[in-house]
């Protein structure tokens, strides 16, 4: 399942972090400003349980998260921006590391990190990454989750071409994914097109 979270202020966001005149800094904002209001809807569903409380005017059952723990999972580098963002409206929630990167020449994705929270099997799992270009970083670092025996997982992206979010459906066929838009295209250097640029490089300056 595919979920465009299509609310204006996503779309609004999304348009400023495309523009080329956008600097670093403002970058970096609005992509973790966009992954709260995208963490809202990958959320949406997490269960409640009525708890008894008092208010200062009288005591009742209200509803408050129960259920599976949460476990936030990045993959580096671009990743980072969207975990640091979301841990902060779920504290409780323990934070995973997937290093890769994507070689230029042939596209594939490279790993070299993997710290995972060692409980992941019971925890929901929100896996980050602003760009699902080809999907393979993405396909590759949910490879690593089930393997570490992550049952439920999300992807919370940016930005998706099709391609990318076909080879997730392919390879991962239960796993949803919640996404700011799909472009139509990526071009012959793997690209999203119109997209935003790289990603990692618009969030940290390295370009
Ligand atoms: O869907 P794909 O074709 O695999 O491309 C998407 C990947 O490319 C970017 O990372 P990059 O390789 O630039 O690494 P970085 O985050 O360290 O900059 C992006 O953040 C994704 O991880
Ligand atoms: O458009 C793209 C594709 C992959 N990675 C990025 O950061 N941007
Ligand atoms: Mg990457």
């Amino acid at each position: 399942m595919v979920t465009v979270v299509s609310h204006p202020l996503v779309q609004h966001k999304l348009s400023l972090m495309r523009d080329v005149q956008t600097g670093v800094k403002e970058f970096r904002e609005l992509a973790a400003e966009l992954s709260l209001l995208l963490a809202y809807e990958a959320m949406r569903d997490l269960e409640t349980v009525p708890t008894r409380l008092h208010t200062p005017i009288e005591e009742g059952e209200f509803p408050m998260l129960s259920g599976k723990k949460l476990a936030l999972v990045a993959i580096l580098r671009a990743g980072l921006v969207m975990t640091d963002a979301i841990v902060q409206l779920v504290p409780a929630a323990k934070v995973g590391h997937i290093g890769l990167y994507r070689d230029p020449a042939t596209l594939q994705p490279v790993a070299y990190y993997n710290k995972l929270p060692t409980d992941i099997a019971e925890r929901r799992v929100f896996l980050t990454d602003p760009m699902l270009a080809t999907g393979g970083s993405a396909s590759a670092a949910i490879g690593f989750l089930k393997e570490a025996g992550a049952q439920t997982i999300k992807l919370m992206c940016i930005l998706a071409a099709p391609e990318g979010i076909a080879v997730i459906q392919r390879d991962h066929p239960e796993v949803e994914i919640v996404v700011a838009a799909i472009d139509p295209r990526l071009n012959d250097h793997g690209y999203i097109v119109p997209g935003l640029g790289d990603a990692g490089d618009r969030i940290y300056g390295t370009k």
